[in-house]
């Protein structure tokens, strides 16, 4: 007789779900499997609050499947590990990025790059290969298997490490694979956000020039100051935004001295917008990279791209072995996420502060020493 769910998943853990559009988390008890011979037991310290999480439990892009306990930047200790796991013992600092299982048979994954598996299984607001529900880091702990399992190296915090997880391989990967990580090409990073704060640091730390290129003029001394950034462009304001116009409402000075001078530009926004006066900021045969993953399409004319040869790509987070690359750099380098750290009982709150774009500028729930009181 086939096993049921509560033998399949016996541990019962504490979690924050959403349970409909309105995206309002609240406290829930769900299953998690036995530790495997080839899994790790993490207690969950830390979990960053990315604004994927936002779509997802709002539903924006149509694709929920409630309950959803969000959360894919999710640090803590290592508590059990399985007969077979090679890479990890009790009491090792981890992390768990975007993905907890791949087919490791097709195309993508034997090339490395199962973050493009077509059965990718992601961390949550997916199905596992046995039929149950994937649930995030806004709980007490988590089961995954060592593979994709993320090594904290010493000197790497696990609360201000934990958005590297996320946002820092899904800014780290175009980087590397788009040559935009040459020291003195010009990149453009659009959206100071939790990813493109995290690409000025990337970005500096490769020996570029970075221009900021934001529709918040009150993150311009910031950005320049403490970041490391540049220069910085503003892009609009949010009603001229809201027309359609951001071309008309460029801080013109400073967009005309940018136009032509970038190899690259990283999308990090998380609205839909007109790329067209961004296509201009390239050199010819430049590269746009669009990340951000609003609910509504973007808008681009051919003709901008055409002329000049410039090229307009994609990319999603990143591979596992990109992953701890990406975080033995950081912590070389001394490069950690700009964080505020919430209570579970302020999730809500947090959360409708990161639709309004108030965070500076990656909230992370501290999930060790809150979550069983929320
Ligand atoms: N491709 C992938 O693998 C991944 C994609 N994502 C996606 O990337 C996007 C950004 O995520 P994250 O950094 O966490 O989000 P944040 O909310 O932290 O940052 C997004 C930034 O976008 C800018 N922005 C917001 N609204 C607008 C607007 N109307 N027009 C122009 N710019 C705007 C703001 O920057 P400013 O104030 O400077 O203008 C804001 O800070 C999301 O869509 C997310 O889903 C996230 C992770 C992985
Ligand atoms: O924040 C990360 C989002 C990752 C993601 C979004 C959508 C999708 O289909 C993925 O495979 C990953
Ligand atoms: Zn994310
Ligand atoms: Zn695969």
């Amino acid at each position: 007789m086939a096993p049921t769910e509560a033998e399949q998943h016996p541990r019962r853990v504490v979690a924050l779900a959403a349970h409909d559009a309105s995206g309002r988390l609240t406290p829930v008890r769900i299953s998690r499997r036995d530790t495997g011979d080839d899994d790790v037991a993490i207690q969950i310290l830390y979990c960053g609050i990315c604004h994927s999480d936002l779509h997802t439990i709002r539903n924006e892009w149509r694709n929920a499947l409630y309950p959803v306990v969000p959360g894919h930047e999710i640090t803590g200790l290592v508590t059990e590990v399985g007969k077979n796991v090679k890479k990890f013992n009790v009491g090792n600092k981890v992390g768990v990025g975007c993905m907890v299982n791949t087919c490791q048979s097709c195309e993508s994954c034997e090339e490395g790059l199962e973050n493009y598996c077509s059965k990718i299984v992601l961390t949550y607001n997916s199905q596992d290969k046995d039929g149950s529900s994937t649930y995030g880091g806004y709980s007490d702990m988590v089961v995954v298997n060592e593979r994709f399992v993320i090594k904290f190296p010493d000197g790497m915090p696990l609360d201000k490490g934990a958005p590297l997880l996320c946002a820092g391989i899904t800014v780290y990967t175009p980087m590397k694979y788009h040559g935009l990580n040459e020291p003195g090409k010009h990149i453009g990073v659009i959206g100071l956000g939790g990813l493109g704060h995290v690409a000025v640091k990337f970005a500096k730390a490769f020996g570029m020039k970075v221009t900021v290129i934001s529709t918040s003029p009150e993150k311009r001394e910031e950005a320049v100051e403490r970041l490391g950034a540049d220069a910085f462009v503003v892009s609009s304001d949010a009603n001229q935004m809201k027309l359609g116009c951001s071309f008309k409402a460029l801080s013109v000075v400073e967009y005309l001295a940018a136009r032509g001078t970038m190899h690259g530009i990283i999308n990090t926004a998380s609205a839909s917008m007109t790329m067209y006066p961004y296509v201009l900021l390239l050199k010819p045969r430049g590269k746009i990279i669009l990340l951000g993953l609003p609910e509504k399409p973007l808008q681009v004319s051919a003709y901008s791209l055409a002329a000049g040869g410039k090229t307009m790509a994609g990319s999603c987070m990143g591979s596992i072995r990109d992953t701890q690359e990406m975080i033995d750099f950081a912590a070389e380098h001394g490069l950690t996420a700009d964080i505020e750290l919430v209570g579970a009982k302020d999730v809500n709150e947090a959360i409708e502060r990161l639709a309004k774009g108030e965070v500076k500028y990656r909230f992370v729930m501290d999930v060790g020493k809150t979550l069983n009181a929320a």
